[in-house]
């Protein structure tokens, strides 16, 4: 059944679609779809899109060969994956609960790894994901395995004329040698003369900015359960020594089990030392040592992304960032930490946002007592009985307005 609705969405698509990206990258058919004997008109749209996911899901945890092998040219180096991903796995009752992100063993990476050369005939394109300044994303299927991704084509004339062509190749060096259940994977990637391919982790419930528009804010327990995982993901980050630099909300995907998958890494950097001068980020999410006057004195460390934690928990909980203003102001009550936590916002929560956003970073909450404070505790370890309580005490919606997604 899952399998015919993903024949099904492949066959939907043809070259005249309007969302033709006109770059020679046009959508193929489906050899599987001929085999169908259920049309996808009989199913729901939201039934085929529960649908695809399981599949994504079934194929991620267990059929996929994908491996990244190195590409033509050394600029363009690929790195291996034989130290294997840990995958999701799903623990909570129902589907619109969150989910405590469980490490399981991926039968891909226990097979022997074959060094194969990806290129764009190895894959089925599917639908557009989304737009990015620098190009698209699509769902796609590798064709021999099944496997489902997401598959990012960025135009080199673009990369060179935006002078990215070194963030992107930062962004893949970086970000294919991580492996974290909350960490958006690189699988590998490839270029032709024209473009660069990435492949990408599916992220099945798309970003979670859109998720947060359409609540207004999260509940307590579920911006808890989202702040743990960005804790556990910045821990393991800064263990190997990457700062992200450019924590928001923007930059979280969600998979398909509802856990949270940072990703873009543009802004990211590998600095052994633990110290950088350059200034970059998100106004709203900078940390006071980045936007003060001379700052490219002031070196800065990892402590940076626990400020972003910080605003991040803040935005989370009251729907926009603590220090929102015009640029002049924001800068100015950044750089002064003035910021009011209204008081809907429960005591715990109020204090990890202010351990959090704390002028100096030598100060701030280091991110094993995030994962220990009373607030985490209350939400993740007794999660579930929390969420019920939250849910039982508030009606069907939560006290921030928030709902569960469906
Ligand atoms: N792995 C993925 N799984 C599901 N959807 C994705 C995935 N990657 C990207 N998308 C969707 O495609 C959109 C464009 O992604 P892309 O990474 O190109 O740009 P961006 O990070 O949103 O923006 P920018 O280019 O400004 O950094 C995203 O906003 C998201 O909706």
């Amino acid at each position: 059944m899952a399998t015919r609705v993903l024949e099904s969405r492949f066959e939907r698509m043809s070259v005249n679609d309007e969302n033709d990206p006109g770059d020679g990258m046009k959508y193929q058919k489906s050899k599987m779809a001929t085999s169908t004997s259920t049309t996808s008109t009989q199913l729901s749209q939201n039934a085929g899109r529960a649908n695809l996911l399981k599949l994504a899901l079934q194929n991620q945890n267990t059929t996929s060969t994908i491996v990244t092998v190195p590409s033509q040219a050394a600029q363009w180096r690929a790195s291996n994956m034989q130290n294997g991903p840990t995958s999701p796995t799903r623990k909570a009752r129902g589907s619109d609960e969150l989910v405590r992100v469980e490490r399981k063993s991926n039968p891909l990476y226990e097979q022997p790894i074959t060094h194969k050369q990806f290129h764009l005939g190895m894959f089925e394109i599917g639908r557009p994901l989304g737009k990015g300044k620098f190009g698209r994303v699509y769902l796609a299927r590798e064709r021999s395995s099944g496997f489902v991704c997401a598959l990012k084509v960025l135009h080199k004339n673009e990369l060179q004329q935006g002078k990215v062509e070194k963030q992107v190749r930062r962004e893949i060096e970086i970000q294919s040698n991580l492996r974290h259940p909350n960490i958006l994977q690189l699988y590998g990637h490839f270029h032709d003369s024209k473009r660069v391919f990435l492949i990408l982790e599916f992220a099945g419930k798309g970003e979670l900015y859109k998720h947060l528009r359409r609540e207004n804010r999260f509940p307590e327990w579920k911006a808890a359960q989202y702040i743990a995982q960005m804790a556990a993901a910045l821990e393991y980050l800064h263990k190997k020594h990457v700062m992200h630099r450019d924590i928001k909300p923007e930059n979280i995907l969600v998979g398909i089990h509802g856990e949270i998958k940072i990703s873009d890494f543009g802004w990211s950097v590998h600095a052994p030392n633990n110290r950088r001068n350059t200034m970059c980020g998100t106004l709203d999410y900078l940390p006071p040592e980045m936007i003060k006057p001379g700052s490219q004195d002031n070196y800065y460390t990892e402590k940076v992304d626990l400020w972003s934690l910080g605003v991040l928990t803040y935005e989370f909980l009251v729907g926009e960032a603590p220090f929102e203003d015009t640029p002049v102001m924001t800068q100015r009550r950044i750089a002064r930490g003035e910021m009011t936590v209204p008081s809907f916002v429960s005591p715990e929560a109020k204090d990890l946002i202010k351990r959090l956003l704390v002028l100096d970073p030598e100060k701030r909450i280091p991110l094993d007592q995030v994962k220990k404070h009373p607030w985490i505790l209350k939400h993740c370890v007794k999660g579930e009985r929390a969420s019920l309580r939250d849910s039982k005490s508030t009606g069907s919606k939560s006290s921030a307005g928030g709902q569960r997604d469906e």
